[in-house]
């Protein structure tokens, strides 16, 4: 469980990019952080992971403060950096020999499936493996570790169209009900069809968190050649419009679009049901 509480974070001689930020987690649920660029996604990774220290309020991660970076908290943490900085002279099996015993429930078997659904060669050197494969080592890589805690900055970037829906389908697949994925992103297509809960940061604050059964209860995302006269959010695009209108109660859900609903919620049309940190 993640458990933030009146947290703020600012960096050296800089203004606060988090503010008395509330906010909480149950395990379970794959989570789709969003924000603009510079909005707090990586940072709040890192502060989710110990590498950064709030400036006050408290953290709370799984019962440790993650900042006092316990060996039994790190060893129920992953957490995958938009860039990868790895040994190049490594290869991938002496990676893994390293690195796996830190995690205690690491599988090694799942380990070597992915590596070939990922068509990724059983072993070879970091250095020469390509950007998107590396990342698909990582991803595996943290996959396997089965911990109960996986930070994925960025886990799209760099991969080819089969192996970004290969990443949603191995993320189901894999994820137990103890165990949380906080996937940020700006892919969203990418995730739509894979998160439980949408979360969307600004200025320092959760200004939106809702989960996607409860969206798609309540919100109906259309596109038509007019947008229904009770939307909320319109958005004109190539042939038609956007829009975001309460469900009626003889519609079927519809499939949400991330994209417009971050763009609604960014300019204020549609809140959580009880606005966090209002
Ligand atoms: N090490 C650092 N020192 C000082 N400022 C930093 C540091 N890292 C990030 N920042 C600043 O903090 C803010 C948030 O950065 P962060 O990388 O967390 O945003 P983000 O939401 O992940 O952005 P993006 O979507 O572009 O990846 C930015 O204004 C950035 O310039």
């Amino acid at each position: 469980m993640i458990l933030l509480n009146q947290m703020s974070f600012a960096y050296r001689k800089q203004a606060p990019l988090f503010d008395q930020m509330d906010w909480e987690v149950q395990p379970g649920q794959v989570i789709g952080l969003l924000g603009k660029n510079g909005a707090g996604k990586s940072t709040l990774m890192g502060l989710l992971a110990g590498l950064l220290k709030p400036t006050s309020g408290d953290i709370q991660v799984n019962g440790y403060r993650p900042f006092g970076r316990s060996p039994l908290f790190l060893q129920e943490l992953i957490l995958l950096p938009e860039e990868n900085f790895l040994p190049e002279k490594n290869t991938m099996q002496r990676y893994i020999g390293s690195l796996a015993a830190f995690y205690p429930r690491f599988d090694r078997a799942k380990m070597n499936q992915l590596q070939k659904d990922f068509d990724l060669p059983y072993d070879q050197k970091l250095g020469r493996m390509s950007f998107g494969q590396r990342k698909k080592f990582l991803i595996a890589f943290a996959i396997a570790s089965d911990c109960k805690l996986l930070l994925l900055d960025e886990p799209t970037n760099g991969l080819d169209i089969p192996s970004k829906s290969l990443f949603r389908k191995i993320v189901t697949a894999n994820i137990e009900d103890d165990q949380t994925v906080i996937i940020s992103t700006h892919q969203v297509k990418d995730v739509e069809n894979l998160i439980d809960r949408a979360v969307i940061v600004n200025h320092g604050k959760v200004i939106f968190d809702e989960e996607m059964l409860s969206l798609s209860d309540q919100w109906y995302f259309g596109f038509g050649s007019q947008a229904d006269e009770h939307s909320v959010y319109v958005e004109k695009s190539m042939g038609g419009y956007h829009y975001i209108a309460p469900l009626k109660a003889d519609q079927q859900p519809s499939q949400i679009s991330l994209e417009i609903l971050f763009n609604a919620v960014i300019i204020n049309r549609l809140h959580t049901p009880k606005p966090v940190n209002a």
